[in-house]
């Protein structure tokens, strides 16, 4: 088991992933003029959820909107070798980067099946019997205005929106936050799912979520990676759980350190 204080070890802050899809390297992003993310490094294995954790704003978003290109960055962000960072983020969506952002963010005036053509990407097959397979109501409610939708149908919307397309790996940002709990088992089994489709990068405080899906995690604090290692073997050691994520590792869904704000709202 790898396992670090924050400032103490680089040992425990090195990856090991024999050929990952995703190899990032010593990433900084900056935000707002200030370096909110530094020597971050991690790998996503090409079959497999690889959790980013850490508490509250240590900078999990931010490393992925780095990996992104939507924040200013440096260090190394290869995709099957190829190094990304210079690229422009639309670039690196076209590389086969999905992306799943907090919030959602569909277009609200837009029908749902409007926001699925937005999203078909040009030179990738658009897997509309996958989509529709996994997400049977976005096909019933295809007229619908996604804004009028609950914010589950909304997530299930902004997943869909990212496997509609081809892609080499996909970054999904707390994809259950503010869901009910009913819901947010649905998330999980629809991640499961997209998983073995593309492998996935999953920033989620869903502890329970991240026992059920991801193999390898990736701690950060104060914007560094400090753990590496086996996703179970961090959860079932307590003392590690509690130091690094400031959250007893039996968290599950009803008691896990989300927002309040555990809503279906319109359908
Ligand atoms: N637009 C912004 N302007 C100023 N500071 C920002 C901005 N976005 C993020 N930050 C700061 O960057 C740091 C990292 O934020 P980030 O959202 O990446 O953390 P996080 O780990 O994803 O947090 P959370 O778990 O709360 O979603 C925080 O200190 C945050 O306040």
């Amino acid at each position: 088991m790898t396992s670090t204080s924050p400032r103490e070890d680089t040992r425990a802050g090195t990856p090991s992933t024999a050929h990952p899809v995703l190899r990032v390297r010593d990433l900084s992003a900056h935000v707002a003029g200030q370096q909110v993310v530094e020597h971050v490094d991690l790998d996503v294995a090409p079959v497999d959820v690889t959790a980013l954790l850490g508490r509250n704003g240590v900078g999990k978003t931010s490393t992925i909107k780095a990996v992104l290109g939507l924040v200013g960055r440096s260090g190394t962000v290869e995709l099957d070798g190829t190094d990304l960072v210079t690229l422009p983020t639309h670039l690196v969506v076209r590389r086969g980067v999905g992306y799943v952002p907090e919030d959602r963010e569909v277009f609200a005036g837009l029908t749902v099946t409007d926001n699925l053509r937005l999203a078909e990407r040009r030179g990738s097959e658009h897997r509309y019997d996958l989509v529709y397979d996994l997400f049977p109501e976005l096909e019933q409610r295809g007229a619908q205005a996604a804004g009028t939708l609950s914010g589950g149908q909304q997530q299930m919307v902004s997943l869909a929106r990212a496997l509609l397309n081809e892609n080499r790996v996909l970054l999904v940002d707390e994809p259950t936050k503010g869901l009910a709990p009913r819901l947010v088992q649905e998330v999980s089994r629809v991640l499961a799912r997209a998983a073995q489709v593309a492998p996935i990068l999953l920033v989620e405080q869903n502890l329970q979520v991240v026992r059920d899906l991801a193999e390898h995690a990736v701690v950060l604090t104060d914007g560094r990676s400090v753990h590496h290692g086996p996703a179970a073997d961090l959860l079932a050691d307590e003392e590690l759980t509690q130091r690094l994520l400031g959250v007893h590792a039996d968290t599950g869904p009803d008691s896990a350190p989300r927002r309040a704000d555990d809503e279906e709202g319109p359908a």
